[in-house]
């Protein structure tokens, strides 16, 4: 067994509960957050704002030399290029690309590296173990590692731990291992990671889950929901996601509807969800991003149940892209045009509105079986370049730049507020498909198509 015992570790500490969160305050717990992207730069901003003592850590140099530098590579989020600058000017916060150097100095481990798929949709934890094997080699007695990135259930217990232990030379018992998802959206981060929702935490042991609860009662002003243990924990952050894959799921079927029931499909769902009893979501051009289309994954590929309604749900919610495609065929069809001699332009590329991210963007799923079907496809996005879309098939021109008078059918993907400002009639005499509700109607003599509302 591994003898280095960190004076400073809260697991199995030898002071009591009081000493230990004076001392976590304090800085006299060192802590290191592995991961300094979206999610980990803000997370690690508001622990060196609770602590006083963290060395973030990313494999990328460059990363590393901006934190250092007090600067900020993440945009898009409130109040956080302050927050690390005033952090890094005081000391609080400083960054290394070394994990382990940084892993054998630090007596709290927080972890929050991607945790995507492979092209099979298989679980990819090839970043995780990579981190967990770093802070492995550093490991004390004492010490406690906090995973915050969406695992399938099963992973603190089954991989995490037995990886640290082989890593360190330490035994089970010797340190501290939990769960704790962070609840984080884009474009919000530093208020969902101070308080927006109560945080979770589950450890391997009762007091990993001790420990986990005492750190992050410090740094969230919510409560603090202690789980049975890691697993149910890591179910809790899966069950979020998955629930709402399937919840977007039924309401894009639903709005496919509504020209067979020749009714405002959305105005229905408005209607129901004013009884508690009732949430459906909004439908829309198919589900992108980190999550919500990657968590599904990490239960179906976890059990041997088959789980044919999250399976549904995950193919309904992909094949939207489709669904869009024939309604621009339709609609251009019923002007006696055909799509293979038409062009196309498509407002908005990133998955959500506000979040200059692409990753399981539907608008790529669009433009790719446009250009199979031969239509000729112009892609805009106020918050992208032409380098983020440069694989995309179709043309990126800037927003400020594009004529949108000069196609024959606009289709919006993406409700940014600049697109929600454009009166239809911007678009000349083209067919138009508004995929996310976003545009004004009933102002001008421009009908158009919007998803689950039909033509107005
Ligand atoms: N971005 C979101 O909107 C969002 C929302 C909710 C949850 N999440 C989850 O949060 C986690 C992180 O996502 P993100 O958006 O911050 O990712 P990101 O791609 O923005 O940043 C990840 C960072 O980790 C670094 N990194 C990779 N391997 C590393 C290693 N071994 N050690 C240290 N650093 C390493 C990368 O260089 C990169 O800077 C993922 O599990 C994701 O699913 C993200
Ligand atoms: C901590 C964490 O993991 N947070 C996640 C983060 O998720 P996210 O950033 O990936 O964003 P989402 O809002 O989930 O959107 C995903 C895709 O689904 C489309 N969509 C959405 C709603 C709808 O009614 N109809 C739709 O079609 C949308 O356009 C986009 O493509 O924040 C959400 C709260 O915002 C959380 O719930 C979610 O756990």
């Amino acid at each position: 067994m591994k003898s280095r015992q960190s004076e400073r570790g809260l697991y199995d500490a030898d002071i009591d509960e009081a000493r230990q969160r004076v001392a976590l305050v304090s800085g006299e717990v060192p802590v290191a957050v592995y991961g300094l992207g979206k999610m980990g730069l803000p997370l690690a901003g508001v622990y060196a704002e609770v602590t006083g003592n963290v060395v973030g850590v990313d494999v990328d140099e460059s990363v590393a030399r901006t934190v250092n530098s007090g600067g900020c590579h993440v945009e898009g989020e409130p109040g956080l290029a302050e927050l690390v600058e005033e952090r890094v000017n005081e000391g609080a916060l400083s960054a290394t690309h070394e994990p382990t150097a940084a892993a054998a100095e630090a007596s709290v481990h927080v972890v929050i590296v991607p945790t995507l798929l492979t092209d099979d949709n298989e679980p990819d934890l090839a970043t995780l173990r990579a981190a967990v094997e770093s802070i492995g080699a550093g490991l004390s007695e004492g010490d406690v590692v906090v995973i915050e990135s969406t695992v399938p259930p099963g992973t603190c217990r089954d991989v995490v731990l037995p990886l640290l232990c082989a890593e360190s030379g330490l035994d089970e018992g010797a340190f501290g291992l939990a769960f704790c998802p962070e609840r984080t959206s884009s474009g919000r981060a530093l208020e969902d990671i101070r308080g927006s929702y109560p945080k979770v935490v589950g450890g391997v042991d009762d007091e990993s889950t001790r420990v986990a609860a005492l750190i992050y009662d410090q740094v969230t002003d919510n409560d603090v929901i202690e789980a049975s243990d890691a697993t149910t924990a890591e179910c809790v952050k899966v069950f979020e996601g998955v629930y709402r894959d399937v919840n977007i799921a039924l309401a894009n079927e639903l709005g496919r509807l509504t020209d067979d029931l020749a009714v405002d499909v959305t105005e229905a769902i408005d209607v129901a969800n004013t009884q508690p009893f009732c949430d459906i979501h909004t439908p829309g051009p198919g589900v992108g991003g980190h999550c919500i289309p990657v968590y599904p994954y990490f239960l179906t590929e976890q059990v041997d149940y088959d789980l044919p309604l999250v399976r549904t749900a995950r193919a309904v919610n992909d094949r939207m892209s489709e669904f869009v495609v024939r309604k621009v065929d339709q609609l251009l069809a019923d002007r006696g045009q055909a799509l293979d001699d038409s062009t196309v332009l498509l407002l908005g590329a990133t998955y959500r509105a506000g979040v200059a991210e692409t990753r399981k963007a539907p608008a790529r799923a669009v433009a790719r079986h446009l250009v199979e079907l031969g239509a000729d496809v112009t892609l805009t996005d106020p918050m992208l370049e032409a380098d983020d879309v440069a694989s995309w098939p179709g043309t990126f021109v800037p927003t400020t730049d594009v004529e949108t008078d000069a196609f024959d059918a606009v289709v919006l993907l993406t409700a940014h507020d600049e697109f929600e400002s454009l009166d239809p009639a911007a678009f000349g005499d083209a067919a138009i498909l508004d995929t996310r509700r976003a545009l004004a109607s009933g102002t001008h003599d421009r009908p158009h198509y919007a998803l689950g509302r039909g033509t107005k």
